[in-house]
């Protein structure tokens, strides 16, 4: 777990608000360098409105850089594509399309044949646990399971990595803790280099093998923790010394460079 999947060289976003006389520019990321190693579960906090957001997104390839650049092994990226997967705050799901059909709709992109399409989405609805839901349609499903959905949605196209930005934060505090359970439980059978965004600091030390911590707008590395607790993980780590002491330790770099850090979980 040594070489670098993802790497952000000195990325550097702003965006230009404009009214009929004037434009203003505000710089959001301010030279970001990170490595993202292979097969590695990253997460990023940080105050609210720092940038995180905007950082995952340029990722994705949908919004321009002032400077710097980010490699996917070795590359440069240069626009949207499917090497990358993503995982928003609200699910990203085909009304008009039962969620085995939104599962395989990037496969229908990709050019696979129907009989590879449903094996593969079979396979992944029973990763996820929705093995008996496949055709319902995303309205007839809870938050919880919309998002595993999604989930399968976002693994379907096996690309080369995983981007989450704030995936479980429309969920109730109980079923949040259990998706990440699940999250953990996916993430083993399929390892795939993950990153990660969330305001919950507990969340964070729970999914990651390292913490990324931003400081505030215009966001920059404050500091990367590395979280060495075992895994297999289960929600009983939270309750330990060790995972208590990390939260601190985030909570701490927090609390002295940025003032208004929503807290959750
Ligand atoms: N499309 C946009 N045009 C102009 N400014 C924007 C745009 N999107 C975001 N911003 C600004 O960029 C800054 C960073 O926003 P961003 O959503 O990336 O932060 P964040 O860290 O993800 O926030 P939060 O933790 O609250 O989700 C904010 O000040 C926001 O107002």
């Amino acid at each position: 777990m040594s070489t670098a999947k993802l790497s952000a060289v000195d990325v550097q976003i702003a965006y230009t608000t404009r009214d009929r006389r004037t434009a203003r520019t505000t710089r959001v990321v301010d030279g970001i360098d990170l490595d993202v190693r292979e097969g590695e579960f990253l997460c990023i906090v940080g105050p609210s409105g720092c940038g995180k957001t905007t950082f995952m997104t340029a990722i994705s390839g949908m919004l321009p850089l002032a400077g710097g650049w980010f490699e996917l092994d070795g590359a440069r990226i240069t626009g949207p594509g499917m090497d990358r997967a993503t995982v928003f705050q609200s699910a990203q799901l085909l009304p008009w399309r039962t969620i085995a059909g939104n599962v395989m709709y990037g496969l229908e992109v990709l050019g696979w044949s129907k009989q590879r399409r449903v094996a593969r989405a079979d396979e992944l609805l029973e990763l996820v646990g929705l093995a008996e839901f496949a055709a319902y349609y995303p309205h007839q499903l809870s938050g919880g399971m919309k998002q595993r959905a999604n989930l399968a949605r976002a693994l379907a196209v096996d690309s080369e990595i995983l981007l989450m930005d704030e995936p479980f934060a429309a969920l109730d505090a109980q079923t949040r803790e259990l998706m990440q359970v699940e999250l953990l439980r996916i993430w083993a059978h399929q390892t795939k280099t993950s990153v990660f965004v969330t305001h919950s600091i507990s969340e964070a030390v729970f999914l990651a093998d390292r913490v990324v911590v931003f400081g505030p707008r215009p966001a920059k590395v404050r500091e990367i923790i590395p979280v060495d607790l075992p895994r297999p993980r289960d929600l009983s780590v939270k309750h330990t010394l060790e995972f208590q002491q990390l939260e601190q330790r985030v909570w701490k770099l927090i609390e002295t460079g940025g003032n208004d850090f929503a807290a959750a979980g």
